[in-house]
């Protein structure tokens, strides 16, 4: 019961083109904030709502008869949905693009049908049946892909279909003296963390799609959530994965640490669904947080903080979460927040000799009160060189109260007519000023027409030792040609990206990053990934067009 409950859910949200079913009204939007905004960028006061899903167009299933049959013997009648409202509630993830398509009624792929397998055993049996049938299969978890990764491509199959792991949601065992849990892969990330809860443990992962977004979905993309200068990436939490291919079942990760041969478990984690369906991941987890503790920084211009973070990230004085604005984004998160009046705060930093205010949020989870006080006086005694003004714990308990907020504003942006899209990369610390203002320039250039003005803001919230991610936002006017518009201008980011950073630092390749794959993994990587499919999919049916063209 409890899985049809969140199963329709999904469906009722997707349709919707937003976040939540309640749109935009789910978004704090306040009549200055957008007031500041459209003179801001030089919006007209337009509004341009999402159109209702019956307007939207959903081609008739595709699943060949036989093939039907054979997949309702194994998983069950009502677990092969074929009806429009479950195909359309699959078809794509949740990029701007994808929303604008769901909004303007364009054109875009939808599954012959969506499967639901409630074991591990039965994933295997239809990629059996798939594989048989010539089926193409895109596994899906929560649908929040930015990359093209859900996308219902067919590659030339007969048909292709949905694999929907979300009745694959249960705790499967904790061994609280290795501290790994192995959770099953269609369990989203609320889930993960109230179960992991009720035995005193935390996963530590919390990307902004937290709400909807799976475990498997996490571990096929090589997800970062926002404390990973703390809890690690979600690859470095992957201790183990059960994954299902057409050639049969392939368990990885028997021990901590080996030396035997490259480690495949890597080669699953980030496969994007085109190498095998994980079922299961293993997942190292850690004792839950008993005290936490949010702050505010400003910090004067962007060279001072980055350099302030690279202090943190090599002297090992890194908070949990540690989250770098350019004066940009910081002028935006103060003009939209509505709770902070801009004017007074810029004077009040003025006088303390702020010129350029960048918001530095750190926050520490510590198991007790005096761990938190040790960790941060590390921080801020790491800090000590570099002219940093206090904002206080107000604004940094304010930024984790809203810290999943972000896909909720972008829904009540979209229905002003703003294009607010994001896209993210990562280098080392010598080159990160000038691949963010290599990247800042092809986005502004691109999208600068008429009376526009583009604001590209950019953040750093993944340190490392040697480099940090930079995570760029565009807040402009959307043009006629909305969806032409952003595509130019990832095209531009693109190839100002390429060779200089990484193409993806934690959103994946998808569909939309394979143009500059090569230029990062060089010819001979795209041969060994090619490779790879062919000795786990010979035919081609895992997820077609997705990471590898
Ligand atoms: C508003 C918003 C904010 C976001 N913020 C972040 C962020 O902070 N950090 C971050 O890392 N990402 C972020 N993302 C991107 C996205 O949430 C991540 O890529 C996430 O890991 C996808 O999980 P999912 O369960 O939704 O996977 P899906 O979108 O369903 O799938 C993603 C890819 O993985 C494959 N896949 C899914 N499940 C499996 C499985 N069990 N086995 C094999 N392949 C599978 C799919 O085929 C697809 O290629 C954000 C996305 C949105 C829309």
């Amino acid at each position: 019961m409890c899985h049809t409950v969140s199963v329709t859910g999904q469906i009722e949200h997707t349709l919707r083109g937003s976040w939540t079913s309640s749109g935009a009204a789910a978004a704090h939007l306040s009549p200055t904030s957008m007031r500041w905004l459209r003179q801001r960028i030089g919006l007209t006061d337009t509004t341009t709502p999402a159109m209702p899903s019956s307007l939207l167009e959903v081609p008739g299933s595709a699943l060949p008869q036989d093939a039907r049959a054979e997949l309702e013997a194994l998983v069950g009648a009502a677990n092969v949905l074929v009806d429009d409202a479950a195909r359309l509630g699959r078809a794509g993830g949740m990029s701007y693009s994808d929303l604008i398509r769901r909004r303007s009624a364009a054109e875009f792929a939808v599954p012959d049908a969506v499967l639901l397998p409630g074991e591990a055993e039965l994933v295997q049996g239809v990629l059996e049946i798939c594989s048989q049938h010539d089926i193409a299969v895109v596994p899906f978890g929560g649908g929040t892909s930015v990359v093209g990764g859900v996308d219902a491509l067919r590659g030339g199959k007969r048909a292709v279909v949905a694999l929907d792991l979300a009745r694959l949601d249960r705790l499967v065992s904790l061994d609280p003296t290795s501290r790994i849990a192995v959770l099953q892969a269609g369990m989203r990330a609320p889930e993960a963390e109230s179960l992991l809860a009720a035995h005193g443990f935390t996963l530590g992962h919390f990307p902004q799609s937290f709400e909807r977004a799976t475990i498997g979905g996490f571990a096929a993309t090589r997800s970062a959530g926002q404390a990973s200068s703390g809890y690690g990436r979600f690859e470095d939490m992957v201790e183990g994965v059960r994954v299902a291919t057409p050639r049969g079942e392939w368990r990885l990760g028997v021990a901590p640490a080996s030396a035997a041969g490259p480690d495949l478990r890597q080669l699953a984690v980030g496969s994007e669904g085109a190498l095998g369906v994980i079922t299961e991941v293993a997942v190292r987890v850690r004792p839950a947080p008993v005290r936490s503790r949010y702050e505010a920084l400003v910090v004067d211009g962007w060279q001072a903080g980055s350099d302030a973070v690279r202090e943190l990230a090599q002297s090992h004085n890194l908070a949990d979460v540690t989250r770098l604005s350019d004066v940009d984004e910081t002028e935006v998160q103060f003009a939209l927040s509505g709770g902070l009046k801009s004017r007074a705060l810029n004077g009040y930093l003025r006088a303390r000799g702020i010129r350029k205010p960048c918001l530095l949020i750190l926050g520490w989870d510590a198991p007790s009160r005096r761990e938190l006080g040790r960790r941060r006086t590390a921080t801020l005694r790491a800090l000590r060189d570099i002219r940093t003004v206090s904002l206080g714990r107000a604004v940094g308990e304010s930024w984790k109260a809203g810290r999943f907020s972000g896909p909720r504003q972008r829904d009540a942006l979209l229905d002003k007519g703003v294009c607010v899209e994001t896209l993210e990369t990562a280098t080392h610390w010598g080159e990160l000023s000038e691949l963010r203002s290599a990247v800042r320039t092809a986005l502004v250039r691109s999208l600068r027409s008429g009376a526009n003005r583009p604001i590209v803001m950019c953040h750093v919230s993944h340190a490392y030792e040697t480099g940090a991610s930079l995570y760029f936002t565009v807040l402009t006017p959307r043009a006629e040609n909305a969806l032409e518009q952003w595509q130019t201008a990832k095209k531009a980011a693109g190839d100002a990206i390429a060779g200089r950073g990484t193409i993806s630092h934690h959103h994946a390749v998808g569909v939309d990053h394979q143009p500059w794959l090569e230029a990062e993994i060089g010819g001979i990587g795209n041969e060994v990934l090619a490779a790879a499919k062919r000795a786990v999919d010979p035919k081609g049916i895992l997820n077609p067009g997705k990471l590898l063209s």
